[in-house]
């Protein structure tokens, strides 16, 4: 084991879980069972078998002549009451989502050493292994990941970028360019949803930063004594993640239950990060979700955490402010903002910690 990182931009490393699950054990070890010591953090919610996320057809939003008041209106009860949307005819073709499944289907299938070519070094997040596992004592996560920045080019750290399967690297570059234009679509439609119409904000997301964390879920012998990732709110602007698998995982806390987030061939979850709750002024919120895992099947999440440019200050929108409507968020620079971030109490409400 490491020593103790110096905050949470950095991890500690931990046994890989889908060489624990290869052993097939019988029992989940004492590190990943959250149902005892007080954790609580399982039972908390009941689950909620009938709702379903809002779906938001991209197509529609796209046609201002007839359907895009109708669906504008329905973004907006997403993103207030939800916080998350499956996002449908987004123009990302099924085969370029199917290529990126596949890709890192395969690198996740790699022998262990392989796939520690591209391991996190200490005090970086980047690579192959895991995040925010500051102690020994943590609970940890059913989870495997691989994470990089991929936006903008020059923040690309190619080292850490698998070369095996040998066009892991040339689809995950284009990928991450076709999500970029996804991203400044949706964001538009938020401004608009907002009823704002704010250039400034979408247009900060062409000049963002896209990181991807690509997630591997290997089946658990007690699945329901752990959690694949544990409940928490993205601090992006928004997150799109594609999932992979043909059963649910993805979780969201929806009126105190957490409702289930089928996964629908070709289309995209796009849910709302900090960055947008604290632009939004608080009206539209970056949800609680968590990602449970399978018995028997393994899952495969791929999931691109879009921040505007770094340039842009943080902080509630001016057409949100002003004329009687008071700032329930502070502004902060984007450096302020993600210090706060990685030197934060982890028993403590990060976006608390951003009000005035
Ligand atoms: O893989 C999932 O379903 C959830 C992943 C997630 O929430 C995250 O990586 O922030
Ligand atoms: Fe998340």
């Amino acid at each position: 084991m490491n020593s103790t990182p110096a905050n949470l931009e950095s991890s500690l490393s931990v046994p890989s879980v889908q060489e624990l699950a290869f052993q097939r054990p019988e029992k989940v070890p004492a590190r990943y069972i959250r149902d005892q010591d007080g954790d609580g953090i399982i039972a908390t919610y009941p689950s909620h078998p009938s709702l379903r996320v809002p779906f938001i057809d991209m197509a529609k939003l796209v046609n201002a002549d007839t359907q895009q008041k109708e669906e504008l209106r329905k973004l907006h009860l997403a993103c207030k009451d939800w916080g998350v949307f499956q996002l449908v005819n987004h123009g990302l073709s099924n085969s370029s989502l199917k290529n990126m499944g596949n890709q890192v289907k395969r690198f996740f299938e790699l022998p262990l050493q392989e796939k520690k070519r591209w391991a996190q070094r200490l005090g970086t997040l980047e690579g192959y292994g895991q995040a925010f596992v500051t102690s020994e004592d943590q609970k940890l996560d059913w989870n495997d990941m691989i994470f990089l920045k991929c936006l903008p080019i020059q923040n690309r750290k190619l080292d850490l970028w698998p070369q095996n399967p040998p066009e892991f690297r040339e689809t995950l570059e284009r990928y991450s360019e076709e999500i970029r234009e996804v991203t400044m679509s949706v964001v538009k439609f938020i401004t608009m949803s907002l009823g704002i119409q704010d250039k400034e904000i979408s247009e900060s997301f062409r000049e963002g930063l896209y990181d991807i964390r690509m997630n591997c879920y290997p089946p658990c012998p007690e699945p329901e004594r752990v959690l694949g990732i544990a409940p928490h709110a993205d601090n992006s602007g928004i997150t799109l993640l594609l999932d992979c698998a043909d059963f649910p995982g993805l979780q969201f806390l929806k009126d105190k239950k957490w409702v289930n987030v089928e996964p629908i061939e070709g289309a995209i979850v796009v849910n709302i990060g900090q960055i947008i709750e604290v632009m939004s002024n608080g009206i539209y919120k970056a949800p609680e979700h968590r990602a449970v895992v399978n018995k028997l099947k393994e899952r495969f999440s791929i999931v691109t955490f879009c921040y505007p440019n770094p340039h842009m200050d943080i902080g509630p929108a001016d057409k949100l402010t002003g004329e009687g409507k008071v700032a329930v968020f502070k502004k902060l620079t984007h450096a302020e903002y993600f210090r706060k971030f990685f030197n934060r109490d982890l028993d403590e409400s990060f976006i608390d910690s951003l009000r005035v």
